[in-house]
This record gives structure tokens, C-alpha cells and sequence, in this order.
């Protein structure tokens, strides 16, 4: 019986998340730490004994980069990869490349929260968690899933809201629910699914 492995891993934290910016569909790339984290993320999969058979990834620079490094710790270089729009990060719009602070300051700490976290208010311009969630759930439903369900063990590094956005499905999340998820940056969530594509076990690999 195959084991049906499905790991999502946001990225290790990016210049723009350094600086505290809205980033996006922005394409910074890696800090130092982001760069250690991705390659911790990698010792953290193969202190799993885990190997995988193909790997989806964004158009953005600091998830595939992510991607190369955790590759790379595992020995796993050269791997079938996909690399789509589709699980980009969510589109902040007309906030992308302001500072989250300055942002609270002009609209509020509440309204701000709203445009983060919220499940279908987008920001201004951008798109909200349920437009995320419609570009990239039928992407994983027709390119990610079925090899999942085949047996292709699977690494997917992509970005907060995009993996957010999937976890929601995943874990049957209500908007409210979501409200309150947060991913660290670099930090692998490994899920084994059911034949039926429902989630059989979680384990996130935080600390
Ligand atoms: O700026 C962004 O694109 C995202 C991820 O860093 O930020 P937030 O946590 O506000 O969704």
C-alpha cells in the first residue's frame, strides 16, 4: 500500500518579509535566515527518512529557492518539479510593497487584520483568501492531488496564503477557522491522506 504523502512548506522568510512589507506576487528573494530555515526544513524532512517522487512549486523566487534547498539536504536534486501561477502567493494588490506598520497607522490595526486574515474581504486591488482558494484549489485537485492518491510522494513549497488556502480544505476549516492559522516560514506540515483524499494524519515539524 502506497502512503499517499502530501508535505506543504512555506518558504524560509524573504527580504520583504525582513522588512516588513506586503509582498504578494513580488518576487524578493531569500534572507540569510530564510535561506537557514529552508535548509533546516530539508534536515527536518530527511530526519523524517522521508523521500519524494515530485515536487510543486510557485513562479515565485523564494519558493522555489526554498524548494532548491530543501532539495538539496535531501540529496533529492533533479526532481520532476512543477512551477505554477496557481500557488502563488495571494495578490495583495495596491498594498504590495508597503509597510504592514505604516499600513495599520492610515487604515487601521483592524481593517488591516480584516485584508490579512479574513476569508473574502480582499485588500484593496488584490485578492482575498477565497480567490486564492479559487486559482489554487482546482490546481491541486487536477495536478497535485491525483498523484497523491497514486502514490507520488509529494513536496509542495509555496506561501502563507496559498498554503493557507489548501489547508482549508485540507483540514475542513470553517472562514473562521482559517481566520486564526498562521504559518511559520519554513516549516514542513506533513500529511498522509486516505484513499478518499480526506486527511488520516498531520504533523507539523515546527521546533
Ligand atoms: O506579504 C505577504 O505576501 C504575506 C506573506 O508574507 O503577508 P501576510 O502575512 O500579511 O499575509
Amino acid at each position: 500500500m502506497s502512503e499517499r504523502l502530501l508535505v506543504l512548506v512555506r518558504h524560509g522568510q524573504s527580504e520583504w518579509n525582513l522588512k516588513n512589507l506586503f509582498t504578494g506576487w513580488k518576487d524578493p528573494d531569500l534572507t540569510e535566515q530564510g535561506i537557514a530555515e529552508a535548509k533546516e526544513a530539508g534536515r527536518k524532512l530527511k530526519a523524517q527518512e522521508l523521500v519524494f517522487d515530485v515536487a510543486f512549486t510557485s513562479v515565485l523566487t523564494r519558493a522555489q529557492h526554498t524548494l532548491d534547498l530543501i532539495l538539496t539536504e535531501l540529496g533529492q536534486t533533479g526532481l520532476p518539479t512543477s512551477k505554477d501561477l496557481a500557488l502563488n502567493e495571494r495578490d495583495y494588490g495596491d498594498l504590495s510593497g508597503l509597510n504592514k506598520d505604516d499600513a495599520r497607522k492610515k487604515w487601521g490595526e483592524d481593517q488591516v487584520h480584516v485584508w490579512r486574515r479574513s476569508y473574502d474581504v480582499p485588500p484593496p486591488g488584490g485578492e482575498s483568501l477565497k480567490d486564492t482558494l479559487a486559482r489554487a484549489l482546482p490546481y491541486y485537485v487536477q495536478e497535485i492531488l491525483p498523484g497523491v492518491l497514486n502514490g507520488k510522494r509529494t513536496l509542495v513549497a509555496a506561501h502563507g496564503n496559498s498554503l493557507r488556502a489548501l489547508i482549508m480544505v485540507l483540514e475542513k476549516l470553517s472562514p473562521e477557522g482559517i481566520l486564526k492559522r498562521e504559518l511559520a516560514t519554513g516549516v514542513p506540515i506533513i500529511y498522509r491522506l486516505n484513499a478518499d483524499s480526506t486527511v488520516a494524519s498531520k504533523l507539523d515539524l515546527a521546533g
